[in-house]
């Protein structure tokens, strides 16, 4: 298998805490891989080493087929990253920013500037000073001044941070467009599920500095887990009956009023049997079948 980026047993400490522990990536050639995890949960930790911001504490990263050292400057110039927020010469405006950059990349293409700015709509502001941007322009030009270089690999940290729902569209939409069209694999970290749900390939996810599950959006969607929800005014007593009268255990309580059962050897006629047997108010019960955020959620929060 052809993997232009793979960590394994990755590892950051700092005072004796692991950041994130035994962290294994593996991004295919030519796909879009959506990093996925709560707020906190080690996302740009990881993105930094991989981009040689931070040196691991324990595992290797290998790039290009290349195992990463502090002085890999060859293959770190195949990849063009934000981690965090983008910064820029205030002063100056976007296009003088890109055009420095280009220069500090020793990348000479002519209308690569123009090009960039129009596929992110910042022609118009291109004159104007990058401290007049808002939030979401500055978003934009970051991306524009990693794509100009034309990388091989993008590591994006939240790239849509900042941005409004239609500018999280266009660029969900750019970002498909230049892995399909330019062949760029790309790495994006959210912590909105439906933000990746639509472009990416893979999906790893990570939770609490480790990672829980790496898998295919073909697979998730195959699974499509089916479940037993319940509605019932007394959460509690419900969950009593499921435990001990009916010894479940892969159930959970989402909210004050439902529950989710994830046993595929009880029905719900069982169920409401037994908690009418036992003195519990049903409200409703039926079958039902997992979205990928249900997926994600429970796999994040019932392991926590
Ligand atoms: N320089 C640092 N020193 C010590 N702890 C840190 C440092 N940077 C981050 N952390 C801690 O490491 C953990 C992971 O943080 P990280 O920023 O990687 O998460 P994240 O998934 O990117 O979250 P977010 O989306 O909120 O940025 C957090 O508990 C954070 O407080």
């Amino acid at each position: 298998m052809s993997y232009i980026l793979q960590t394994s047993h990755m590892t950051k400490t700092i005072d004796g805490k692991d950041l994130v522990k035994d962290v294994n990536i593996h991004l295919r050639k030519g796909e879009i891989y959506g990093f996925l995890g709560p707020n906190g949960a080690g996302k740009t930790t990881v993105m930094k080493m991989i981009t040689n911001l931070w040196k691991p504490t324990e595992g290797m990263i290998e790039l290009f087929g290349e195992r990463l050292m502090p002085a890999s400057y060859e293959v770190l110039k195949r990849m063009g990253s934000i981690i965090e927020f983008p910064t820029f010469y205030e002063h100056l405006n976007g296009k003088d920013n890109l055009l420095l950059h280009c220069e500090y990349m020793g990348y000479y293409h002519p209308k690569s500037v123009e090009t960039a700015l129009e596929m992110l709509e910042l022609s118009e502001a291109a004159d104007k000073p990058v401290k007049k941007y808002s939030l979401g322009m500055k978003q934009r030009l970051g991306i524009a001044r990693v794509i100009m270089c034309k990388p091989e690999l993008l590591v994006l940290d939240e790239p849509t941070n900042g941005l409004d729902p239609v500018g999280m569209k266009k660029l969900r939409d750019l970002f498909k467009m230049l892995c399909t069209e330019y062949g760029i694999s790309i790495m994006i970290s959210s912590h909105i599920l439906s933000e990746v749900e639509s472009i990416a390939d893979t999906i790893g996810i990570i939770d609490h500095g480790n990672m829980i599950k790496e898998i295919s959006m073909k697979e998730i969607t195959e699974m499509n887990t089916a479940y037993i929800e319940l509605n019932v005014p007394d959460t509690k007593r419900a969950a009593y009956v499921l435990a001990d009268k009916l010894n479940l255990e892969n159930f959970k309580i989402t909210d004050m009023y439902h529950i989710r059962i994830y046993d595929g050897r009880i029905t719900a006629n069982d169920i409401s049997k037994a908690l009418t047997e036992n003195g519990v108010e049903i409200g409703g019960i039926g079958k039902k079948a997992e979205s990928l955020e249900d997926y994600f959620l429970k796999i994040t929060r019932m392991e926590g």
